[in-house]
């Protein structure tokens, strides 16, 4: 086995710092408020954290910088092939992708606060863009966390809501023609659905079933969790991912049981307990391989009575996953 920090230190010149990406944008689905999450982390004191107990060196976004000036302006977003909103969305994710491989390039840690989780078409292709150049054609490993599989092709989702389909093009099982929508995507930004997993399963859709199954992708849903416990869970997904591979780590809150996160737009009963959350996020840093991490789908203005608590879920989770709580 390679030593656990090489991944790290090959890629990261920069291990101390940060590059925080902070994305106030809710256009991958229709409930207002998940684009107020990444102020109500920071004024929570998320970043003060991350800057004294953890010691970081913090670099770009210190407040939040508004990604709605990205969406074009005077033109109208009709649905096209089912999705909403899809003018917006890939013009958001275009330029996040782009910051985010911009903070990449420099060597550096990147954390997203979104946002839906419609964004990660934009962390996961600027990541996956720039550890090719800085690492000799190396593909990333992704671990979605999450209550859903989010890899609805534009055909088979019922919502048409683009957050429920970022890892259908991120895979390249979405194609698209249009350069308007996701066609700015190139091969260079893509990702290998060899190098996929998922924890935390339980709200699949039956068209996600059949491309999971189709394309071999391996999942660990509630079910197996239960079976196995988070433990084991974590040991064999992380031997699919091998130790020689830079991993992003998609972490949607929801796939927290809604008692610790209920503030969030499509919660399912019969999640991770804080503490499984927070497990995952440790044992994925103390792989060495950790490069990046979003953090998506906090909404304050859900549930407001939990509002708080699922800030605070997300705040430890973030904190977890940059190595706070090991010893
Ligand atoms: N990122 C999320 N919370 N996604 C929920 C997706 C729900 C459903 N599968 C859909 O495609 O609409
Ligand atoms: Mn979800
Ligand atoms: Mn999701």
């Amino acid at each position: 086995m390679t030593s656990p920090s090489t991944i790290r230190q090959k890629f990261l010149t920069h291990p101390s710092e940060l590059g925080v990406v902070a994305v106030d944008f809710s256009g991958g689905q229709c409930k207002p408020g998940v684009d107020a999450a990444p102020n109500a982390l920071i004024s929570a004191g998320l970043l003060e954290q991350l800057r004294h107990d953890l010691g970081y060196d913090l670099h770009g976004d210190s407040d939040v910088h508004s990604y709605n000036d990205y969406i074009p302006k005077g033109v109208p977003d009709p649905d096209y092939r089912g999705m909403k909103n899809p003018l917006s969305v890939s013009a958001v994710t275009e330029t996040l992708s782009s910051r985010v491989y911009a903070q990449a390039k420099e060597g550096r840690f990147v954390l997203t606060l979104g946002g839906d989780h419609s964004i990660a078409i934009g962390t996961i292709s600027g990541m996956a863009k720039a550890i090719r150049e800085r690492l000799a054609g190396k593909d990333i490993a992704v671990i979605w966390v999450d209550a859903h599989a989010d890899i609805n092709t534009p055909e088979t989702s019922d919502s048409g809501n683009i957050h429920g389909m970022p890892v259908a093009f991120l895979t390249g099982l979405a194609k698209t023609d249009r350069k308007d929508i996701f066609g700015w995507l190139h091969t260079d930004q893509l990702i290998s659905v060899n190098k996929l997993v998922y924890i935390g399963l339980r709200d699949v859709d039956r068209g996600e079933k059949q491309i999971l199954r189709e394309n071999g992708i391996r999942a660990f849903s509630m079910h197996d969790i239960d079976r196995h416990g988070i433990g084991r869970v974590m040991e064999m997904a992380l031997a699919h991912i091998g130790s020689d591979t830079p991993i992003h780590l998609s972490f949607d809150v929801d796939a927290l049981d809604p008692q610790w996160a209920p503030s969030t737009g499509t919660p399912v009963r019969g999640g991770l307990t804080l503490r499984e959350g927070d497990y995952i996020a440790e044992c994925v840093h103390e792989t060495g391989q950790l490069i990046a991490m979003d953090l998506v789908e906090v909404n304050p203005s859900l549930e407001e009575k939990g509002a708080s608590e699922t800030i605070r879920a997300g705040c430890s989770l973030v904190r977890c996953a940059l190595g706070d709580t090991l010893l």
